[in-house]
């Protein structure tokens, strides 16, 4: 059985790792391992040690850049690191990230933080479970939280 490790924060304003999970038990079976850390700069080794201790076969690490710009620069930076983990450890690691400022107003940031948290989660099944499923969808312009745009037409 795949191990699948998820990481989220508590700065974010929604709970993102319990709407990956649900996603995640909704469509497979799998083994998931939890850890939630103070914010996403904390990502990056929380990711890693779920690969190297706890034998995670991918992560999903998500979180919330908050609006302003010091929390955009920190938001490269996790970014980096998560890239640089991923790296580290040949595993992928799904950053999940909602800006804040995505969202015109609260009830909107809700519904992208949980859509994008389980859209990424299937992303994440597909990727583990049924990669062909991925294939069938390159190029058709899929994003998570809004709207797909689809593809490019001529
Ligand atoms: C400025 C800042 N902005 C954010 C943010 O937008 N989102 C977030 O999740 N965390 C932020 N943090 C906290 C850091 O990611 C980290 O948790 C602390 O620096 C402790 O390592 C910081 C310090």
């Amino acid at each position: 059985m795949a191990t699948i490790g998820v990481v989220d924060t508590t700065f974010a304003r929604f709970n993102m790792g319990k709407a990956a999970i649900a996603e995640i038990q909704e469509n497979m079976s799998a083994k998931i391992v939890r850890r939630t850390v103070p914010g996403i700069k904390d990502l990056p080794v929380a990711a890693k040690k779920l690969i190297d201790e706890e034998g995670c076969d991918i992560v999903m690490a998500l979180g919330m850049p908050g609006s302003k710009e010091q929390d955009k620069i920190c938001a490269h930076e996790a970014s980096t690191g998560i890239i640089q983990a991923q790296l580290m450890t040949n595993t992928h690691i799904i950053e999940v990230f909602v800006h804040e400022d995505e969202a015109k107003d609260e009830n909107e940031l809700v519904f992208l933080m949980d859509q994008r948290s389980r859209e990424h989660a299937l992303n994440v099944v597909k990727m583990l479970a049924r990669p062909e499923k991925m294939i069938k969808e390159a190029g058709t312009g899929q994003r998570q939280g809004f709207e797909d745009v689809g593809p490019a037409r001529i």
